[in-house]
């Protein structure tokens, strides 16, 4: 799968560990940055990963800042993104099979690495359940149109 990655600079480290997993696991990976360590803001990351997944540029987004918070807030202000903050693996298994989330969000200062690729593992290896799940999905998005 190819995959869109983007944090802040509270997430440098584990943004390697994460992208040397998805390799091992024969992903490809865009790296939208940023790769600097200085203080930066977090919804310019998320937006651009947001971008990248809504034109189709990559099929997932994964991105981390500090808390997962500020930069999925980001991306979900960008039309057809469903970004969820993820700290367990079991929401990232129903974030894809119940509400087909299109990026997964976590925290640097939240989770260990070990824990974070758990969850990566998860969200990667579930399916969107569709059926009941489908409507309440395009409900979502309903919302989201009548914001235009
Ligand atoms: O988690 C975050 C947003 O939700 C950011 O990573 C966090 O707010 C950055 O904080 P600081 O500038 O103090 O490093």
């Amino acid at each position: 799968m190819k995959i869109g990655i983007g944090n802040d600079h509270s997430a440098l480290e584990l943004k390697a560990e994460i992208v040397e997993f998805l390799k091992e696991k024969g992903h490809e990976v865009v790296d939208y940055g940023t790769n600097s360590s200085e203080s930066c803001d977090y919804p310019i990351y998320g937006e651009k990963v947001a971008r990248a997944v809504a034109a189709g540029e990559v099929e997932q987004g994964i991105l981390i800042c500090g808390t997962g918070l500020g930069i999925s807030l980001a991306a979900n202000k960008v039309k057809g993104i469903r970004a969820a903050v993820c700290s367990e693996p079991f929401t990232a298994k129903m974030a894809r099979a119940h509400n087909n989330c299109n990026i997964l969000a976590f925290g640097a200062r939240v989770v260990g690495a070990e824990l974070a690729k758990m969850i990566v593992e998860t969200w990667l290896e579930t399916e969107f359940q569709g059926g009941r799940h489908e409507r309440r999905v395009n409900m979502i998005m309903a919302i989201e149109e009548k914001e235009q």
